[in-house]
């Protein structure tokens, strides 16, 4: 520029240069000297600024011509969700500013990420974030850099879309200056757009001598003959062309203007500003004339306003498939030419989501619940056997008050099984599953109270006689009415517990995310039906914590009286493995049931079922199946109770009591 404003003659306009970067300063400065400055390729948003450059007029439009043909594009697609990669120059974070404020502005997700020397970065986070719509401004040897880091970092498929500006050279892709071969970038640009604003007339009009066709002929020509690893066909060349045609008409006119004036532009020196201003006038009002790009209509910052083509990538040729018209937002779709997708649909904005609730299998649903059937049964059946052997020396011994309560438990746990299972499977949360919700939690809570509160009861008392010194005065607080107090005690405790829980923080049936498959193209989302309320944890770790505590110390008084033989309390071996099956079905099982039901509804509820029948079942035997075996066997055999204690093992406490049927016996077993 200094060469060429220093050498003589004085300069009326410059024409150029041809990229932003390089323009910026040429355009800043040259109104210092009253010249005027006509771009043809100049797309940076920052030469509108009429303040900054005032002196600069572009025959070609601005970048920002492309933003709501973009938005045309996206909205014909419905793509919400966009990603923008640019370049870290200043001509792309301005046109970042306009493209991301008009996508804002009609409520579009976008994401912007720069990078300045290597994409790496910029392409795991595009793949971290799952993109699949990506607006690329930046250059065409950085688009290479970016498409072949994508490539390197698995980044490709049918399912992303790029879209990029028109103006890149023709195989764009074709230039090997990457770490990545030709063939292997051609694997990532499989669907690719472009926003390219109109580069020809749609007629074949003269215009100075030239038509579209004859012009593009002769530069094919030039091109072809001039070194091709250099030269490339530019699509801004019937621009240069309109730009040298507009400028010529300008002058034209100039020069009439200043001839009324008694001026001539051969007057102009560069401290001419009053010349300078009328060439600027005329440059101005050269509004609606005819060049090889079209009818040439400046905006008021002196931009070209011009339709822009929606173009995709068929088979690595570029292909006009739509035209956004930006006088008035529609877009046309070209008759004979039709959008093509690699796998045959249009690309989504995200992953699609398929949700997908699990429900308990009837097969597994009604295999647990027969079992539970069977399990009432059987509990009936030992409650009449306990009602009606009451009398009977071993059920007599065991106290029937307290096996009536643990039967009680066992049915109520047995009914608990299908009425967790039975909770309506639809993708809607119901009152009725509510209020399941809230009587699972009462039926468990309670079952688990009556047979393990009955269970402790009588571990407590066989301690309680076994390592008393004073067991006299203690036995009169040991007798089965005190025993049964304590149960239905634990009872009321429960139920008030879970009275003030669903008060204050309701159990409510909910509709869980579970578990989350990504696939390709869709994500699989299962979902199931949880019961649940605020502070659930700390809820239920209350719960758990004081059952926790009784089971503990439950086991705690089995080991104590492990060693105890007696057949008056011929039930303490079956009541300590009561104990231990109840401890590990309630610490392990469970938990394990609870975990799995996340990943594997059946799975999940099976675990808990079973178990639940297990236990259940495992405690009715011991405790009833033994004595009714006992009964039977010591109605042909009589026997006589004795007393035997390993001293060794329980200690010289136990031993001591263990000595002989104490007088307060009757107390204990009346
Ligand atoms: N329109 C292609 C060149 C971009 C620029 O530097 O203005």
């Amino acid at each position: 520029m200094v060469e060429h404003i220093t050498e003589s003659p004085p300069k009326i306009a410059f024409l150029g240069p041809g990229c932003s970067i390089a323009a910026a300063p040429v355009a800043e400065t040259l109104p210092f000297w009253n010249v005027t400055q006509i771009s043809f390729s100049l797309t940076s948003p920052d030469l509108s600024n009429k303040k900054k450059y005032p002196n600069i007029y572009r025959i070609n439009p601005s970048e920002t011509i492309h933003d709501p043909a973009l938005l045309a594009l996206t909205n014909f697609f419905k793509w919400e969700r966009l990603f923008i990669i640019k370049h870290e120059l200043r001509i792309f974070s301005s046109i970042t500013e306009s493209l991301h404020a008009l996508l804002v502005e009609k409520k579009k997700s976008v994401d912007v990420i720069g990078f300045l020397n290597n994409p790496t970065s910029a392409i795991k986070s595009l793949k971290d974030k799952d993109a699949r719509i990506v607006v690329l401004l930046m250059y065409e040897n950085q688009a290479r850099k970016i498409v072949c880091s994508a490539y390197q970092n698995g980044f490709y498929g049918s399912h992303i879309v790029w879209i990029l500006r028109g103006w890149y050279s023709k195989k764009w892709w074709t230039v090997n200056d990457t770490q990545c071969t030709i063939e292997e970038i051609k694997k990532v640009i499989t669907n690719v757009f472009y926003v390219d604003h109109v580069d020809y007339a749609s007629d074949d009009a003269e215009v100075f001598g030239l038509t579209k066709s004859r012009f593009n002929e002769k530069y094919t020509e030039l091109i072809r003959k001039k070194n091709s690893t250099i030269f490339k066909v530019n699509k801004y060349a019937p621009y240069g062309y309109d730009a040298v045609v507009m400028l010529a008409r300008a002058l034209n006119s100039t020069e009439e203007s200043l001839r009324r004036m008694n001026k001539s532009l051969s007057d102009f020196t560069y401290a001419r500003s009053d010349i300078a201003e009328v060439i600027k006038d005329n440059i101005s009002n050269t509004d609606n004339i005819k060049g090889l790009t079209g009818v040439i209509k400046l905006d008021e910052q002196g931009d070209r306003i011009i339709n822009v083509w929606l173009q995709q990538l068929q088979d690595y040729e570029v292909v006009d498939v739509a035209l956004y018209c930006t006088e008035n937002g529609s877009i046309e779709l070209m008759p004979s030419k039709n959008f093509l997708w690699t796998d045959g649909r249009v690309p989504l904005d995200r992953r699609a989501k398929n949700d997908i609730l699990l429900c308990i299998s009837r097969p597994i649903f009604w295999w647990t619940t027969s079992a539970s059937i069977c399990g009432v049964f059987a509990s009936f059946y030992f409650l009449w056997i306990n009602i009606k052997q009451g009398s009977q020396r071993f059920f007599k011994m065991s106290t029937p008050p307290l096996n009536n309560l643990m039967i009680i438990g066992a049915i109520i746990a047995y009914i608990y099984v299908p009425l967790h299972g039975i909770k309506s499977c639809t993708m809607e949360v119901t009152v009725l599953n509510s209020i399941l919700c809230k009587v699972d939690a009462f039926f468990i809570s309670i079952a688990f109270s009556l047979v393990f509160g009955a269970i402790f009861m009588k571990t407590w008392r066989i301690y309680k006689i076994f390592t008393n010194v004073k067991l006299s005065k203690q036995l009169r607080f040991l007798t089965n009415k005190h025993l049964v107090v304590l149960v239905i005690l634990l009872v009321i405790f429960d139920s008030i517990y879970l009275l003030i829980w669903n008060t204050v923080h309701p159990l409510q049936d909910r509709i869980e995310e579970v578990l989350v498959e990504n696939h390709h193209a869709v994500n699989k989302v299962y979902f199931a039906h949880a019961c649940t309320s605020p502070y659930y944890h700390q809820w239920f770790v209350g719960l758990v914590s004081y059952k926790g505590i009784l089971m503990l110390f439950g086991m705690f008084l089995t080991w104590e009286t492990r060693n105890v033989s007696f057949p008056g309390l011929n039930d303490s071996k079956y009541i300590g493995m009561c104990v231990y099956n109840i401890f590990i079905v309630t610490m392990v099982v469970l938990p394990v049931g609870m975990f799995t039901f996340k990943a594997n509804v059946d799975a999940g509820y099976s675990i808990t079922a079973t178990s639940i029948i297990f236990c259940t079942t495992a405690t009715l035997v011991l405790m009833f199946y033994t004595k009714i075996h006992l009964e039977k066997k010591t109605a042909t055999t009589p026997t006589h109770p004795t007393m035997s204690v390993d001293k060794s093992v329980i200690g010289p406490t136990i031993a001591r009591n263990a000595i002989g049927p104490s007088p307060t016996w009757k107390h204990c077993y009346p």
